[in-house]
């Protein structure tokens, strides 16, 4: 058939609950003004140094590299208390794994707390490889890192994902991509994309006609 190579946060998962208590913990070690979940999206895409840097800016604060650090430590530590998957993801991937499609995962959040996290919810089985934003010296939308989740299989592929990243990546690897609607991403995000999908199960019909 081919592959499919899912973003994570935002598309298979919405991690905004575990993302949003670690980011608080560390506002108030900072004595900051706590984050939103909705605050936390809008932020989301770039990996969670650039999450730390975006929440810093917003509290008038410069960049700390051992607020990084310990955002990291802490929220890998709980990646998987209060994130779910988003609804009917583990019965749309056995679906598309029963009609011969080879599944990978290309991230940009590290790979510690994305292996946490799949396995919790029970889906890392799916997955013949897993790109993680630390598992190369380049992260989405720098195409390379979807050709890396691709591991050389030559034959049809499709991103999906939810934010510019994912349709940037799959644009410059020349990679047909489905947006994710139910993600975190504004509307705006899915221009260039080769189709957008309302639902997680809308993947399967239209990965067909890609
Ligand atoms: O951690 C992030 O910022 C985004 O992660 P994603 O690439 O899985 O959406
Ligand atoms: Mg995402």
């Amino acid at each position: 058939m081919g592959t499919i190579v899912f973003d994570l946060d935002g598309t298979l998962v919405d991690a905004l609950p575990d993302f949003t208590d670690a980011m608080n913990r560390l506002m108030a070690a900072m004595a900051l003004t706590p984050v939103t979940g909705p605050e936390i999206a809008g932020y989301l895409g770039d990996g969670p140094r650039v999450l730390v840097e975006r929440v810093l800016t917003a509290r008038g604060k410069p960049m700390d590299e051992s607020a990084h650090a310990a955002f990291l430590t802490d929220y890998t530590a709980h990646a998987a208390e209060g994130s779910l998957l988003f609804p009917n993801v583990t019965e749309t991937l056995e679906e598309l794994a029963k009609r011969g499609w080879r599944l990978a995962v290309c991230t940009n959040k590290p790979a510690a707390a994305t292996e946490i996290l799949l396995l919790a919810l029970d889906i890392r089985r799916f997955f013949a490889t897993v790109s993680a934003g630390d598992s190369h010296p380049f992260k989405k939308p720098d195409p390379r890192h979807l050709l890396a989740a691709l591991a050389g299989e030559t034959g049809r592929s499709i991103m999906v994902g939810d934010h510019r990243n994912d349709v940037q990546a799959a644009l410059g690897a020349g990679v047909p991509c489905i947006f994710a609607g139910w993600g975190y991403g504004k509307p705006e995000m899915a221009a260039g994309a080769t189709a957008v999908a309302g639902r997680f199960a809308d993947v399967v019909e239209l990965a067909e006609t890609l």
